[in-house]
């Protein structure tokens, strides 16, 4: 038990490190939680709900690893390095799909309902 809750405390750390160096996660924050203020004020179902907080964590989760793979890479490769470059892109890009897929899942839950809303249907 006092292992498990060292271990929750580093992995705390983690997302705090994410949070404080990362503008990109702050705005994924900010994102996820207009989001959440705006799917509140609908009639959303239990399971559009669930879809939705799933794409918000897959948008942190992807930021999360972007961030230990910059972190790795600069560690490994402080010099500028093509490898260094390509494992750090790619990782860009995870999050770049994965706020992609996102948007489009908002767009699909979101949409209709809050197109009646603002029509007043
Ligand atoms: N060690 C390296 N070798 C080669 N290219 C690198 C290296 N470090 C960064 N780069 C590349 O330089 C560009 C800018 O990277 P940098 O990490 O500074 O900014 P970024 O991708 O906008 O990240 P951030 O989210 O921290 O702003 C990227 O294309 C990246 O792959």
């Amino acid at each position: 038990m006092k292992r498990f809750i060292r271990s929750l405390g580093f992995a705390a750390a983690g997302l705090v490190h994410a949070l404080r160096s990362e503008r990109h996660m702050r705005f994924h924050l900010a994102a996820a939680a207009a989001v959440c203020i705006v799917a509140a004020k609908l009639p959303l179902s239990r399971t559009q709900w669930a879809v939705l907080l799933l794409a918000i964590a897959l948008v942190i989760t992807a930021e999360l690893i972007n961030t230990a793979v910059e972190r790795a890479v600069d560690l490994i490769s402080p010099e500028l390095h093509p490898l260094a470059k390509l494992a750090k892109d790619t990782a860009a890009g995870a999050v770049l799909a994965a706020v992609f897929f996102s948007v489009l899942v908002g767009f699909v839950i979101l949409g209709p309902p809050l197109w009646s809303l603002l029509a007043g249907k």
